[in-house]
């Protein structure tokens, strides 16, 4: 749907941008996440339209958008990470002068505010003045305010920072159902831990590059299928250290009770035939599986060069 091609941008002589691809699906939920100096406002600064790149390409379904302001525009609605100053603007009129900005006016804008209102439900204060509105209320209406056109893609920058838990799950909600009617959402954080739950694909940024991207299923049957293999089994433990220590797959190998930990380099036939070949050898197997890993580690891993900016949140720190 859209698609990043090595973006490089440089402020001064520091390199923010080192060209960055990425590859946003169709229907998609799409988390961009990276620590913090990542690059990830300023690329969505350049996916915008907002900043120009040095170098590099933005395409919309194949198409090169590349500068072009007014197809960013109308192809894309985006939500900041700040919320600008509306003195004396109630809800209702917040939203008629957005959509007049897409040349809607009339019934036909009410009409279409009023639906995005409802699905943000917001629509019992269309005539609050925005600035009374509560932050989580601000960033559900600026949400509606970027749907007016009816974007193909939504592109929201850090949309949870400074939410209360029950504000952000609330959040998360709204974002569920715009992808179920069909929308494709793109999410930056520097927080990886909530983005996995609720993204379908993501990407990891770090120095102005995409270090790993794709589906979360792939990523995770990626990541599990290089973690190691834990046989549990019932009695018969040196028969079957016997037969692991013949297996030109089998690197290393660790013992804890009845437990085998195997560091296992092969694929899941090369998996199914070790599990054969040790039934076949009376061993009682009874369990026999990939340690599961997260991508909470991968991304500590592959952001280690700096500890202090990786980061992890714990319950009940913020974080979308
Ligand atoms: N206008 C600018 N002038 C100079 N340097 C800039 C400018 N904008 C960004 N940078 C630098 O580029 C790098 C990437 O910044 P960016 O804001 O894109 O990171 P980020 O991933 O969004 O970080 P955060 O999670 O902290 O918001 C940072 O080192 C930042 O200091």
């Amino acid at each position: 749907m859209l698609e990043i091609k090595n973006l490089w941008k440089k402020f001064g002589k520091f390199h923010a941008l080192n060209g960055l691809d990425i590859m946003i699906p169709q229907g998609s939920l799409y988390g961009f996440v990276g620590p913090n100096g990542a690059g990830k406002t300023t690329t969505i600064k350049i996916m915008t339209g907002l900043l120009s790149a040095d170098s590099g390409q933005v395409l919309i379904n194949g198409r090169d958008v590349t500068g072009g302001l007014e197809d960013l525009k109308l192809s894309i609605g985006y939500v900041p990470d700040f919320f600008g100053v509306y003195d004396n603007l109630k809800v209702n009129e917040y939203m008629e002068f957005f959509a007049s900005c897409y040349g809607l006016d009339g019934l036909k804008a009410r009409n279409r505010y009023m639906t995005l209102l409802e699905q943000v439900g917001l629509e019992d204060k269309c005539n609050f003045y925005v600035d009374s509105l509560s932050r989580g209320m601000k960033q559900r209406l600026c949400l509606a305010r970027a749907l007016i056109h009816d974007p193909l893609l939504l592109v929201l920058d850090e949309p949870a920072s400074g939410l209360d838990p029950r504000t952000r799950f609330e959040f998360k909600e709204i974002l569920k159902d715009l992808k179920e009617q069909g929308k494709t959402i793109f999410i930056s954080s520097h927080v990886l831990s909530e983005l996995s739950e609720l993204c379908t694909d993501i990407g990891i940024i770090d120095q102005g590059k995409m270090v790993l991207g794709g589906s979360i299923e792939e990523i995770l049957h990626r990541v599990n299928a290089t973690n190691p293999l834990i046989i549990a089994i019932l009695g018969e433990k040196e028969r079957a250290l016997t037969i692991l220590k013949s297996q030109p797959c089998v690197q290393t190998i660790a013992v804890k009770d009845q437990d085998i930990r195997v560091n296992f380099i092969g694929d899941e036939q090369d998996e199914a035939l070790l599990l054969q070949q040790l039934v076949d050898a009376d061993v009682m197997v009874r369990g026999f599986y990939r340690e599961q890993g997260s991508l909470e580690t991968l991304f500590m891993q592959i952001t280690d060069h700096d500890k202090e900016k990786a980061v992890l949140v714990h319950e009940n720190e913020p974080g979308l």
